[in-house]
């Protein structure tokens, strides 16, 4: 029998623990419950959050309004939440998963299996690690990834989307995880292409915060479609450049071109980022983000940092100008505007015409 635990139980970490306690109760291969650990934090009313969303059945903070699945438990405590699992769903934004994985390490079952619907990369000074790779060498179990076309609170209204498993070998265990997400209402398909679908997920929150930019500035539809397909060919040819196993099929499915678009359309990142170039950068992603975002975290700004560092070491950086400067305005060194116009002292250019000149970083 499988035992499944949520890592994490924000706006998503809620809606995955929803979407997999509809397939555990069903389904005779795994334990009804689901546990879903719980950053611990205390609501205006003086509560416990574990405390309301056990009592309630809702995530009011995260995923206000949606009844989550009497089998789903929270738990504050990591290592209670983890010790009895053999399916491990790790679900935090990225910035916490170091410290999660150190938290855990040894403490986990010996035959648990991973995946990780987490979107963003971790730097260090021996380069880039993936967040599926981080969990897996720290805990030492293997991780598969889920990527997609996933804005979370769109799921749990049960309107239709896709998503895609990565895998690396394991395709029993990919089946496993195909199963326990896979509803009516929300169709995952497995590729054996676990960074390329996970570079996917990271990528394209940076593009998302070129998008919101072209938002706030009211540039358009034709600009935010330029931005994207230009975001598109960077993602390519980055993910191909980390990892030339990554496949071009990957792109075509949920985890790739789908994602992009909904993210550039309807994503947290792209809000902000909108309200950002409305403001003209006066006002910072820290503060909009704690304004706006009710607790909620971006991705896109700091895995910009992180691809711009990978980009530095590599000596990459003329190669993907939509990464850098996304980057750039968003530590303030650029306007919004620079989007689609780059200044220096020397020259004046059109940052869509140097991208168009620059064809042979296409894929
Ligand atoms: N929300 C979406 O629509 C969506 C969809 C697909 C993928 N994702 C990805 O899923 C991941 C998780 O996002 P989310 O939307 O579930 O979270 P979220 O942004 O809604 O919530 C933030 C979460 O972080 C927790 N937190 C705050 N400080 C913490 C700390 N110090 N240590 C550990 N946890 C802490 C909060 O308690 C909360 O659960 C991200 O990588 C995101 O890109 C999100
Ligand atoms: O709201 P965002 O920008 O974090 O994007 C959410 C999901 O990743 C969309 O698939």
């Amino acid at each position: 029998m499988y035992k499944v635990t949520v890592v994490g139980s924000g706006n998503w970490g809620s809606v995955a623990a929803k979407l997999i306690a509809s397939n555990t109760i069903k389904r005779s291969s795994f334990h009804d419950e689901v546990r879903m650990w719980v950053f611990e934090e205390t609501l205006p009313s003086g509560e416990k959050l574990t405390d309301v969303i056990n009592k309630t059945n809702e995530n009011v903070k995260y995923l206000p309004g949606v009844k989550l699945g009497k089998n789903v438990v929270a738990d504050p405590d990591l290592e209670n939440a983890v010790k009895d699992a053999n399916m491990l769903v790790f679900v935090t934004p990225h910035q916490f998963m170091e410290g999660i994985c150190k938290r855990l390490a040894g403490k986990i079952r010996a035959d648990a299996e991973g995946i990780s619907l987490i979107k963003g990369m971790e730097v260090k000074k021996e380069g880039p690690s993936m967040i599926s790779t981080l969990i897996s060498r720290q805990l030492g179990i293997n991780c598969s990834v889920l990527m997609g076309a996933n804005i979370a609170n769109e799921i749990a209204m049960e309107n239709f989307s896709e998503a895609t498993v990565g895998y690396r070998q394991n395709r029993e265990a990919a089946e496993r995880w195909v199963q326990l997400f896979t509803t009516p209402y929300f169709i995952v398909t497995a590729v054996q292409d676990v960074e390329g679908v996970e570079l996917c997920g990271t990528l394209k929150n940076v593009v998302a915060i070129a998008a919101g930019f072209v938002d706030g500035l009211e540039m358009g539809n034709n600009t935010k479609a330029a931005i994207m397909r230009l975001g598109l060919k960077e993602m390519i040819a980055f993910s191909k450049l980390l990892f030339p196993s990554v496949t071009d099929s990957t792109f075509f499915e949920s985890c790739g071109v789908a994602d992009l678009i909904t993210t550039c359309m309807g994503g947290r990142n792209r809000k902000v980022a909108e309200a950002y170039a409305k403001y003209g950068g006066k006002r910072s992603f820290d503060e909009l983000e704690a304004n706006m975002l009710n607790g909620q975290k971006l991705q896109g700004v700091l895995t910009a940092k992180e691809v711009c560092e990978v980009l530095t070491h590599r000596g990459w950086l003329e190669m993907f100008p939509l990464f850098r400067t996304v980057h750039a305005i968003s530590t303030g060194r650029l306007p919004p505007s620079a989007i689609v116009e780059f200044s220096n002292e020397k020259s004046r250019y059109s940052l869509l015409k140097a991208w168009g000149g620059r064809s042979s970083i296409c894929c």
